[in-house]
């Protein structure tokens, strides 16, 4: 039987159902602020009992928003629960506020990656609960607005997906369906190989010593402030978010070995000096993922050079000094979508994340114009200044896929911090460039 039909943040709070929020960090704010921004009441939130004096600091004043000590009290009083904790812990949390849920309740979570998820509710939510997970396929600075969120119904009848779309709706973002399955496929399509390449340019540009942007000033094209930006902006968040989509998604792996295996093959054929085959490789994977040369000197859909242009990198950028690129990450990104049969554009439309979009729009914006990549095959061959660069590129891209397939968070950890700190003086920067490029990104015609 239903108990809320067709609620809506207008009614008196005694008729609204109780939304709970465990865990407070980024996305438990930014849902809390949302939720409360649009007019619901009755919002009880927690972290851990350790922070329940700041968190109650921090609250104070937002309208609707109660402060729990811990998940045992979330979880006993409210109707829709969400879990939005690290996703290697989710099975402990669950393990230890999951029996205290209200009869009744749907329970959610937000982790990234939901093989993990669904194994502990399976495990711990009693029966008579149900479940519909969500995912908001962006990070906490970005407006919900527009961007996909998925509604995973995975133990519910009709009435509680509807009451959960009730409860979102004010975010407008865009819902997408799928089950729990389809989630971790596609966005180990997306997400884990796409972070795949920024954090290996990320530690190669550290082990090379310089910032990109200030070397020999090789690099200042769009596309190279894409790189930049989005690589400084992924070292700027937590390296959790990161390590569990790569870990713990049982797809990701044989997605960012075949990317760090595609990585190795192009190198050694740019080492070979074998133009041709370099050639026939990258023809073959650009007909194969934008479906037979689509876009051969018709302008790109997703990213124009002027919305490239608009954004600069360092003091002396000067684009018209720009020398072509080999742009081996994006040659192995396309190569590795090829082989593995993964249609990008497609998956765009089910879980485009800002920086997937971005990611696809260069890559689109690099093959749809033969002149731009015979540039790139050529500098790849003939130009030996990108040897060194590509070579830290093919030794990061394999050193990711292992760290990744052993599996250990503590490895994954160093790993990123060493290369977060690296970078740490100009994040600042970077975060500003940032967010303007994924709201313009955001806003671009291909986007709605
Ligand atoms: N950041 C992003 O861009 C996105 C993240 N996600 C996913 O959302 C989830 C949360 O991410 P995010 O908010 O960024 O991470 P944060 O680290 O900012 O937040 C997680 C919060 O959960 C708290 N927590 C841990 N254990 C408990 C507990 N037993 N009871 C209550 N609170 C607890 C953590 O405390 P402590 O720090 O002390 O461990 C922390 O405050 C992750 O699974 C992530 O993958 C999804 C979409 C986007
Ligand atoms: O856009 C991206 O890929 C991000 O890096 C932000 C992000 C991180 C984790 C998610 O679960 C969803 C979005």
């Amino acid at each position: 039987m239903p108990i809320f039909q067709n609620v809506s943040p207008t009614l008196e709070a005694s008729k609204q159902p109780a939304i709970g929020l465990i865990g407070m960090g980024e996305m438990g704010k930014m849902y809390a602020k949302g939720l409360s921004e649009a007019g619901w009441k009755r919002i009880n939130v927690c972290d851990q009992p350790s922070k329940f004096e700041q968190l109650q600091q921090q609250m104070q004043g937002t309208p609707g928003i109660t402060v729990m000590k811990d998940g045992h009290l979330v979880s006993r009083s409210s109707d829709f629960i969400i879990y939005s904790v690290e996703a290697e812990f989710i099975d402990k949390v669950v393990a230890e506020y999951g029996p205290s849920t209200k009869v009744g309740a749907i329970v959610a979570g937000q982790t990234s990656v939901k093989a993990p998820e669904r194994a502990a509710f399976e495990k711990y939510l009693p029966e008579d609960v149900h479940i519909i997970s969500v995912h908001s396929l962006h990070g906490p600075t970005v407006s919900t607005a527009g961007q996909p969120l998925v509604l995973i119904r995975h133990r519910a009848p009709e009435w509680a997906l509807h009451l959960v779309e009730d409860i979102l709706r004010p975010f407008n973002s865009r819902y997408v369906y799928l089950s729990y399955e389809d989630h971790d496929r596609v966005t180990a399509n997306t997400q884990a190989v796409t972070h795949a390449a920024f954090l290996s340019m990320g530690t190669a540009w550290q082990n090379s010593g310089v910032y990109p942007w200030e070397g020999e000033a090789l690099y200042v094209s769009g596309v190279e402030v894409v790189k930049v930006n989005i690589t400084l902006r992924i070292y700027a968040s937590k390296w959790h978010v990161y390590a569990g989509l790569a870990i713990l998604n049982p797809h990701a792996r044989i997605q960012i070995d075949q990317f760090a295996k595609s990585t190795t093959e192009l190198f050694k054929i740019m080492l070979s000096g074998d133009t041709e085959a370099l050639k026939n490789r990258v023809y073959e994977a650009r007909e194969k993922v934008f479906h037979g040369n689509r876009a051969n000197n018709k302008p790109p859909i997703l990213l124009s050079e002027a919305l490239l242009n608009q954004f600069s990198l360092g003091k002396n950028a000067d684009a018209s000094r720009a020398t072509p690129n080999s742009h081996l990450s994006l040659l192995a990104m396309v190569d590795s979508w090829a082989s593995l049969n993964i249609d990008p554009l497609a998956h765009l439309e089910l879980a485009g994340t800002p920086v997937f979009r971005m990611w696809i729009g260069v890559a689109e914006y690099l093959f749809s114009s033969t002149e731009r990549l015979d540039a790139a095959i050529e500098a790849a061959i003939g130009d030996v200044r990108h040897r060194s660069d590509d070579l830290e590129f093919t030794v990061a891209a394999r050193g990711w896929s292992q760290c990744i397939a052993f599996g250990s968070f503590k490895l994954y950890e160093q790993r990123f911090m060493d290369t977060a700190n690296f970078f740490a003086p100009r994040f600042q920067e970077a975060a500003k460039v940032g967010a303007k490029m994924i709201q313009a990104i955001s806003q671009s015609p291909a986007a709605k």
